[in-house]
């Protein structure tokens, strides 16, 4: 008798690498090369970002607490997770890295860059770990009422990959208002450009993390962005950040 038959099995739940597979990577990479970043739509489950969230008061799985406010980084605070990753946050940097490396490859040959990333992110890392940069700096994030981010860039050692992901894990309107994904650009001899990131619970935000090219009439040239988070009005906001380098 078949197996299936002796033991009937649900449909497994999709796990965080079928929903990266399942995204439409090539309009991604169309809105990251048009605007600099893009939106990854419900990568995360309700529960699963619920789970994450979660997290945040225990010590266990994280190696440091950063409150912004003492660091003139806004207001509000993080920790940064220790390895091992929780098997979420793992699984999904993993999966993740080899869609955006060949987008960082294109970026860097269009700016003129020689650095080139390699296609997994188990060997990316390795460079990290040989440049001294061992520390994980996957991240969750907790805002409250007034809280924000100041327009920053997630840079932590020479070797920085140039993509980044922050999902929201709460729900605008229902657990918090305000708090508000926001990236600027700053254009050479010119005046920087906001851009609102609208997202929902579970949403994604693939974004450059320092600099990108841009196409103009006389070929390319490059951009330096920022990202942070408005003020909140009410409510609270947790954001988990996924970095692919790791810090020095
Ligand atoms: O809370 C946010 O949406 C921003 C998080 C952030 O700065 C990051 O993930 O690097
Ligand atoms: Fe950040």
């Amino acid at each position: 008798m078949p197996r299936a038959l002796l033991h009937p099995l649900a449909p497994a739940a999709a796990s965080p690498a079928d929903r990266v597979a399942r995204i439409d990577w090539t309009a991604a990479a169309g809105e990251l090369d048009q605007q600099g970043s893009a939106v990854l739509p419900q990568l995360l489950s309700p529960e699963e970002c619920r789970s994450i969230a979660a997290l945040y008061p225990q010590d266990g799985p994280f190696r440091s607490r950063v409150v912004m406010g003492r660091h003139g980084f806004g207001r509000g605070e993080y920790k940064y997770f220790a390895y091992p990753l929780p098997d979420l946050v793992g699984g999904l940097r993993g999966a993740l890295y080899p869609r955006l490396a060949p987008i960082a490859n294109e970026w860097n040959r269009r700016m003129g860059i020689d650095t080139r990333y390699p296609a997994e992110h188990e060997a990316f890392l390795k460079l990290c770990h040989a440049a001294g940069q061992l520390r994980p700096t996957p991240l969750l994030l907790q805002y409250g009422p007034g809280d924000y981010n100041c327009l920053h860039q997630d840079l932590y050692g020479d070797l920085a990959f140039p993509l980044q992901v922050a999902i929201l894990l709460s729900e605008p309107g229902r657990d918090f208002t305000g708090g508000e994904f926001v990236l600027t650009e700053q254009r050479p001899r010119m005046q920087s450009r906001p851009e609102v990131v609208p997202l929902r619970q579970g949403d994604a935000v693939a974004f450059a993390v320092h600099h990108r090219p841009v196409a103009g009439t006389r070929g390319d040239y490059r951009v330096n962005l920022r990202h942070g988070v408005s003020r909140l009005r009410s409510g609270r906001r947790h954001t988990l950040g996924i970095i692919f380098h790791d810090a020095r």
